[in-house]
């Protein structure tokens, strides 16, 4: 069950939004975002955003053997080493702008014995089947999936998380988040299919061909939120929509990123109807399948600047946008105390 965010705190930052030292409307999309996160804090004038964690679920993806990415599988291993050493793109970023980042395992197709046993604590198994071909994974497995993504958000927000972010990585997970959009939303291969990681007009047919077979093979299956997970979906993408699920259930935001992090919302909204009011858009990607999700979960992106890099990293980047946002609505004069 989702209670809505405060309509009393989102009605008196809307107040106080009008009354500023601005032209009427002249903050844009920064005064519709502080007014966002007064109703998600349930208060008039909240502290900006303080405690702000990220978790990065990653997986390897049975489609991606199938020509449907420009990267073999071998790199979500290393990306994840790289997470763990703090040198990937959404390292940087989460150190500059003091965001907590975790990484987890959810289903890579490799074993990391020298990591810290913590890194595999919620792993589900070795990647997933091929989506086109046989169902990603079991339905026991999605529900293990699921209760792991929904203990992920009790931890975090047990850590003192304020706002909560949900990054990615794997090979191949394009193709499996574009899928679950298509399977949720209700739309053909041709209108979520996107370039990935950056794959040619060949590989771009194939994908396209791979998602069009994938949605046939799940057919009506699609309309039971666990049930498209089992087929088309993967562990790190079910135990994403449960976090975000949980952190929604818990009152807690979430910043989502891109096309990966936007269809576990889509499924999270599914899973638990009424989500959609405790997410921000924290950029647009280049994904054609994360403008339409946006779009139906009522959301629009605040950065727009081509990312395709996935890991959180949009979402990282909007952080000081939210605390902008929340500054200048609790800072600034009001008209009235001026004239
Ligand atoms: O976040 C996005 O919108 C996004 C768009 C394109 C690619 N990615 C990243 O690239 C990887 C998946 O791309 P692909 O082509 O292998 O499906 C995965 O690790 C994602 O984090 C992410
Ligand atoms: C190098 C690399 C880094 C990534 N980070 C997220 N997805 C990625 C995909 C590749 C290929």
């Amino acid at each position: 069950m989702i209670t809505p965010p405060s309509p009393d705190a989102q009605a008196a930052a809307r107040n106080r939004l009008a009354a500023l030292a601005i032209p009427t409307g002249a903050l844009g999309r920064l005064g519709e975002l502080a007014v966002w996160w007064s109703s998600v804090r349930g208060e008039t004038t909240p502290a900006p955003p303080a405690h702000v964690r990220a978790v990065v679920f990653a997986g390897d993806h049975g489609v991606a053997a199938h020509g449907v990415s420009a990267y073999p599988s071998a790199v979500t291993a290393a990306m994840v080493r790289g997470f763990v050493a703090g040198v990937a793109g959404v390292s940087v970023l989460a150190r500059q702008h003091d965001v907590s980042l975790r990484v987890l395992d959810l289903g890579v197709d490799a074993d990391f014995p020298d990591l810290d046993p913590a890194l595999g604590a919620y792993k589900i198994r070795r990647g997933t089947e091929p989506i086109h071909l046989k169902d990603a994974m079991t339905v026991d497995e999605t529900h293990r999936a699921i209760e792991a993504g929904r203990q992920i958000a009790a931890e975090e927000i047990a850590a003192g998380a304020d706002l909560l972010i949900g990054g990615d990585m794997g090979i191949g997970n394009t193709t499996t988040a574009v899928a679950l959009i298509a399977g949720a939303l209700g739309l053909p291969a041709e209108d979520v299919v996107g370039r990935g990681t950056g794959i040619d007009d060949q590989a771009l047919a194939v994908k396209t061909d791979v998602l069009a077979t994938a949605l046939q093979r799940a057919g009506d299956r699609v309309a039971d939120p666990v049930e498209l997970l089992a087929a088309l979906g993967s562990p790190d993408l079910a135990a994403q929509a449960a976090f975000i699920s949980a952190a929604a259930e818990a009152g807690v935001p979430v910043l989502l990123d891109g096309v990966i992090s936007v269809a576990a919302a889509t499924v999270a909204e599914r899973l638990t109807p009424g989500v959609a009011p405790w997410l921000a858009a924290g950029h647009r990607s280049t994904e054609q399948a994360q403008w339409r999700a946006l779009e139906a979960l009522g959301l629009a992106p605040l950065v727009d600047f081509d990312l395709r890099l996935g890991e959180g990293s949009g979402a990282v980047a909007a952080v000081p946008m939210v605390r902008s946002a929340a500054l200048l609505l609790a800072q600034m004069a009001r008209l009235d105390e001026l004239l």
